[in-house]
């Protein structure tokens, strides 16, 4: 029956009325901004954006195979929000490195700024970003990174290593706990010129914190973060989870507060014990110059040395736990390492000059960061200006996703893109050859700053342990059962899985 305007809002349809018309407005206004030579992409829904497509577990795959229809560029509604997708090794290096400024700022989240995480260097843009940046570069190196000084940290750290393993005696043990803790040690030992012991309590809660902190970037919660950024208003419904992930935060900083704390008491100028030191030296030099509004403060201190500890932990923990599964999966791969390091160095402590004499062994562990694929999107970026890419109108501020594993899995690249293959990063008379489409560390401007530290303790700690152990699955699991499934979080890590170390002396 026809109904007149008091009778429609009598019988409360007017609010949804009111609502559809508004979501039809939202999705008009979303169809109008594709116009303009942008990307091609699939077509939003209204408010969702393209979300149903999201394979949330993975979302790099649903990038990929998008990738098949729409081009190397395109456009994904993340929701309401907008945003370019990159894929392929020769876009993604095109966009990182021929066009570094265009696409060369970071995308922040909403929260990262509630949460005051836009200090430091992974989260920031312009002259923070610059100065922060070239501090960190400057100083990982100065204590160490690329040179000797590193060397011997790193090989210090493989002495503990090597201890707790061998305290395991033969049986099966998590990867997880151990490799982190030494790969993290390496990192405090440049940051705050000391290490912990495996069993502190305060060193074992930061360490869970920072990998838990991973974990929610990527798990179901993460999802729910993931709206919350995208839908704030649905915030009080997504609390939980909102709350864990900025409980860790505000738990992390008040430790690296604490630490900045004792560090600042004990602080001689003349003797710089790491980085931490050095940017309170900074600082002080500054101040007596009579220059007080620099970038050299509290809360910048505190984001980079969370960055140097984030960062430098995960990553390169992860890539190491990837290479001991990968030789327990393996076990040829496995005995023809240990047959060239016998042969080459036998059974003194390496050294990074050794690298060039040991190409298998670095091939597999080239072959490992590759297939380990564990930043599938790397760290999302922007762009700083309009820009045409590809033939494509690209407006500033866009969020740019740089996805690295279409690089490291492309077609057009790799022989072998989805299996373990060594012979990748190998000629016809066994010398190491490098690849281009191997970029882990993404490139640019915004390439990683650790890359040489990781690569170096990649090397020493792998080959290492190649010398003392040989790495099994655990009692009553084959080779072929052992999982390589990846865990769901911010890193693309091994799901938790337990392996055997028997010792080989
Ligand atoms: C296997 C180990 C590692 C891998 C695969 C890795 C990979 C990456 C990737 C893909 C990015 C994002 C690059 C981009 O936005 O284009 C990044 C950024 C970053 N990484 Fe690493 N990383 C590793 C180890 C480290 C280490 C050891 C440190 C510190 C000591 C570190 C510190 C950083 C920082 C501070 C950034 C932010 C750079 C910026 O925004 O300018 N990473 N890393």
């Amino acid at each position: 029956r026809p109904m007149d305007l008091a009778g429609l809002m009598q019988c409360n349809c007017f609010p949804v009325l009111g609502s559809l018309v508004v979501l039809l407005l939202v999705y008009l206004v979303l169809m109008a901004q594709t116009q303009n030579n942008e990307p091609p992409g699939p077509r939003p829904l209204p408010v969702l954006g393209n979300l149903l497509l999201l394979d949330f577990n993975q979302p790099y795959k649903t990038f990929i195979k998008l990738s098949k229809k729409y081009g190397s560029v395109f456009t994904f509604h993340m929701g309401p929000n907008k945003a370019v997708v990159l894929v392929g090794y020769k876009t993604v290096k095109e966009a990182l490195v021929d066009f570094a400024h265009e696409f060369g700022e970071r995308a922040t989240r909403r929260t990262a700024k509630e949460d005051e995480q836009e200090y430091g260097v992974v989260f920031t843009n312009g002259e923070t970003w610059r100065e922060m940046r070239r501090f960190a570069l400057t100083n990982l190196r100065d204590f160490g990174m690329g040179k000797k000084a590193s060397e011997d940290k790193i090989i210090e750290e493989c002495g503990h290593l090597l201890q707790r393993i061998k305290s395991f005696r033969d049986k099966a043990f998590d990867t997880h706990g151990v490799v982190n803790a030494a790969v993290s040690n390496i990192i405090c030992s440049m940051v705050y010129g000391s290490r912990f012991d495996y069993d502190e309590p305060e060193f074992k809660e930061i360490l869970y914190r920072v990998c838990r902190g991973m974990e929610l970037l990527g798990t179901r919660s993460f999802q729910v973060l993931q709206l919350n950024e995208m839908f704030p208003s649905l915030g009080k419904w997504l609390s939980r989870t909102r709350a864990e992930h900025r409980n860790i935060i505000l738990a992390n900083r008040s430790h690296y507060l604490k630490m900045i704390d004792q560090l600042t008491e004990t602080l001689e100028p003349q003797v710089s014990r790491g980085v931490v030191d050095a940017f309170l030296i900074k600082r002080q030099q500054l101040e007596e110059a009579g220059q007080k509004d620099t970038q050299f403060h509290r809360k910048n201190l505190t984001m980079m040395v969370s960055n140097l500890f984030a960062g430098g932990t995960e990553t390169t923990a992860c890539t190491l736990r990837w290479s001991l599964l990968f030789m327990a999966k393996h076990p040829k791969i496995q005995d023809q390492v240990r047959e060239e390091i016998s042969r080459v160095i036998g059974a003194r402590q390496v050294q990074v000059e050794d690298r060039k004499n040991l190409p298998f062994t670095d091939a597999v562990i080239h072959e490992t960061q590759r297939l380990g694929n564990i930043f599938p999107l790397s760290v999302l970026h922007r762009t700083s200006c309009d820009v045409i890419f590809k033939g494509h109108f690209i407006k500033k501020g866009t969020t740019v996703y740089t996805v690295l594993a279409s690089v490291l899995y492309d077609e057009n690249e790799w022989e072998k893109p989805h299996s373990f293959y060594p012979a990748h990063f190998l000629d016809q008379d066994g010398k190491f050859v490098k690849r281009d489409a191997f970029m882990p560390f993404s490139a640019g401007r915004r390439a990683c700053p650790g890359e040489a530290l990781a690569r170096m303790e990649l090397f020493i700690i792998f080959v290492t342990l190649m010398q003392h152990f040989r790495f099994t699955p655990p009692p009553g699991v084959t080779e072929e059962e052992l999982d390589l499934t990846p865990q769901v979080g911010g890193t693309r890590c091994p799901l938790p899985h337990q392996l055997c170390a028997t010792s080989l002396f």
